[in-house]
């Protein structure tokens, strides 16, 4: 059985990335709102438009703080951003969902999504997305990484120095499989497993380009920086 090793280097890599991930959180004072009371869909809306445009400012400096991401082509970092800004929000939308709130909060909060205007079609895969992601507990570094490995995609739309942003995911999908081995010993196949979530991820996110359709129809407001990441 192999021994498996996390080298100096990739443990500095990984310090830094979960400090990140963990300095970029979204205020949680926008779920908190959302649980507080009981609004009116358009109000869920637009407390659900604040977070996810505070999310995509959280991205960005989160991003900033990848070792080797600041070094790639600054249109490749444009791209890599734009495609994978929806899978990101998925990611940690599934991370606060399935944290450890004061019990009945979850359902609350599951109602108050349900009641923001988002057509049922939608609502059953990203709830089971949020579901699968809480079965696997991840820790923070796991968290961190995978969401690196998320930005770091290289077949984005518009990336042209696809291999550049190969080399830097290879560096982190080593580090995030070492790890999982080390957390989860009893699960030869955990790694396999999260890297299975990017799939469903990327499903969500077609989804989400149908949901922004259907709430273009509704004339729902997005604010600027959503229109641009979005595309709406
Ligand atoms: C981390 C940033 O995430 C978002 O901003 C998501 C939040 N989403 C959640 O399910 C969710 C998860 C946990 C919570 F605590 C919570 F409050 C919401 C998903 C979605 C409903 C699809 C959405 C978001 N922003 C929007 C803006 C307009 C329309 C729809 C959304």
């Amino acid at each position: 059985k192999e021994k498996v090793e996390i080298t100096k280097e990739q443990q500095a890599l990984m310090k830094i990335i979960t400090d990140a991930y963990n300095r970029h959180q979204i205020p949680q004072d926008v779920a908190k709102k959302l649980l507080q009371d009981q609004y009116s869909a358009e109000e869920n809306f637009l407390l659900l438009t604040e977070m996810a445009t505070s999310q995509v400012q959280v991205l960005v400096e989160f991003t900033k703080n990848i070792p080797g991401f600041l070094s790639l082509d600054r249109e490749d970092q444009i791209a890599l951003l734009k495609g994978s800004a929806v899978e990101a929000m998925f990611l940690r939308s599934a991370q606060v969902f399935s944290r450890k709130m004061p019990s009945g909060h979850t359902e609350v909060l599951e109602e108050r999504i349900r009641k923001s205007g988002i057509s049922e079609e939608f609502i059953t895969p990203m709830f089971n997305f949020y579901k699968s992601i809480g079965e696997l507990h991840m820790v923070q570094e796991e968290q961190a990484l995978l969401t690196t490995v998320t930005i770091l995609t290289p077949d984005r739309p518009y990336v042209k120095d696809q291999q550049a942003v190969e080399r830097l995911q290879e560096t982190m999908l080593d580090v995030l499989r070492k790890l999982c081995v080390l957390q989860h010993p009893q699960e030869p196949q955990y790694f396999a497993r999260l890297l299975g979530r990017l799939t469903e991820l990327r499903t969500l996110s077609h989804y989400h380009t149908e949901m922004l359709a259907s709430w273009r129809m509704n004339d729902h407001k997005f604010t600027p920086l959503l229109c641009e990441i979005w595309d709406v």
